[in-house]
């Protein structure tokens, strides 16, 4: 019998169970030259919130391996309090997708929130020695919950074409 065979398989969790918003005031440290808050700043909470997200549904520590479909809607700007709201919407063996929502509003002033960038990062769990590991399999709840993991999965067949296809001549620049 294998190591595999022998593990007992892990519980599934839905989407919700480890969803997580996390707000920001951007200030003067935030900004570009042209004095509108860093994208580089935008994907660093991105890139943290995602991580976040992936470890509580791993139940320990997930290396960020692709980040893809970043789209930048809109400038955020010094005062602006940018809220990040990060969801598993697919989990395989030991690689999640997990969706990114930035809005930003005001901090002094109540406004609505508009969606400023949105994200989809692979983050795969890893165990001590930094190789992949066994996830829980993630369960959808709700409609919303199964549109998304059907679109996850039409992201990741692309991503793995394209990641076949590079190789087979011969690797990125
Ligand atoms: C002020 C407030 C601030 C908040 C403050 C919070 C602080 C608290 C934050 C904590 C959160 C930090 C989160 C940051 C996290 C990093 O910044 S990590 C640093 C950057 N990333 C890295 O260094 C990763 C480097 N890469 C690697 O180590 C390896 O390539 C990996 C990712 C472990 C994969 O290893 P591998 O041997 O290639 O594994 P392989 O078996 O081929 O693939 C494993 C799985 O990954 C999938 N996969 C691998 N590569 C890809 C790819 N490019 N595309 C799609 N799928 C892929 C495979 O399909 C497979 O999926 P499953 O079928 O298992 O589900």
């Amino acid at each position: 019998m294998t190591a595999t065979a022998l593990r007992p398989a892990l519980a599934g969790r839905p989407p919700a169970a480890s969803e997580l918003t996390l707000s920001q005031i951007m200030d003067q440290h935030h900004t570009n030259l042209m004095g509108t808050v860093h994208g580089g700043r935008i994907l660093n909470l991105i890139d943290s919130v995602a991580g976040v997200v992936a470890a509580r549904h791993s139940d320990g520590p997930a290396v960020t391996a692709a980040i893809d479909e970043t789209a930048f809607l809109q400038a955020v700007r010094v005062g602006d309090v940018v809220h990040v709201r990060a969801r598993i919407t697919w989990a395989g063996r030991s690689s999640m997708e997990v969706a990114v929502t930035v809005t930003a509003d005001r901090w002094d002033r109540s406004v609505p929130a508009t969606t400023v960038a949105t994200a989809h990062l692979v983050m795969v769990a890893v165990d001590d020695l930094g190789q992949p590991r066994p996830i829980p399999p993630l369960l959808p709840q709700t409609d919303d919950d199964r549109r998304q993991y059907e679109q996850a999965e039409i992201r990741r067949r692309h991503r793995l074409a394209l990641r076949r296809a590079l190789t087979t001549h011969g690797g990125t620049a």
